[in-house]
């Protein structure tokens, strides 16, 4: 194993200068509320297969984040989110040195028709009961404050799929669904 495959495995994740670190990728969540349970998929293929997680992807060249959670989100189960509203940034470091930026998004209502795709499988769990343990690491860190309606960011170092280390801050409540 190289050296620089350790390069941030004794690093604090408060310590890191997450504002100057150019990304690698940037990817979006989306998660789509319905009364008292969220969309979630059974990712099949891609980063992140077999886990359970929200619709979401890389940001496509030329595309913003809303207009990618949007894209996503049809793509990967056929539901168009309507009004999504940004809740969440995450910042990965991973001690390889690949960085991801994620921005997460909410939305309380939608249009089309809920399919299983090549890319995932839907279900809806209760927000009570959200399958914690067949998540990433992180997901316990941050979704409970995105549940409470509270903005969030989360900064986070992996070592593949091993979370080393967490720094999760919340913000203000965001405005109540209309
Ligand atoms: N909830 C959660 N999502 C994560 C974590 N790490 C991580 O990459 N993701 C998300 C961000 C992206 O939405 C997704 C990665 O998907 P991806 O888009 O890179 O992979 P993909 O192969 O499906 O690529 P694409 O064609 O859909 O763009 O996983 C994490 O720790 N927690």
């Amino acid at each position: 194993m190289s050296e620089t495959h350790h390069l941030y495995e004794h690093t604090s994740a408060k310590d890191v200068q997450w504002e100057s670190l150019s990304f690698t990728e940037r990817a979006v969540l989306c998660f789509v509320f319905e009364g008292e349970r969220v969309l979630l998929i059974h990712k099949k293929r891609g980063l992140g297969k077999g886990k359970i997680n929200a619709p979401g992807g890389r940001i496509e060249p030329g595309e913003t984040a809303l207009e990618a959670a949007v894209r996503e989100t049809q793509e990967e189960v056929g539901l168009i989110p309507i009004q999504p509203q940004e809740c969440a940034r995450l910042h990965f470091l991973f001690t390889d040195g690949y960085s991801l930026h994620g921005t997460v998004f909410r939305a309380f209502s939608y249009k089309g028709t809920l399919r299983e795709t090549e890319e995932a499988t839907p279900l809806w769990s209760p927000v009570s009961s959200i399958p914690y343990d067949r998540m990433w690491e992180d997901d316990k860190l941050w979704i409970p404050h995105l549940l409470e309606g509270r903005y969030v960011e989360g900064f986070f170092i992996f070592d593949g799929d091993t979370m080393l280390d967490a720094h999760v801050v919340t913000g203000t409540l965001l405005p109540p669904p209309r």
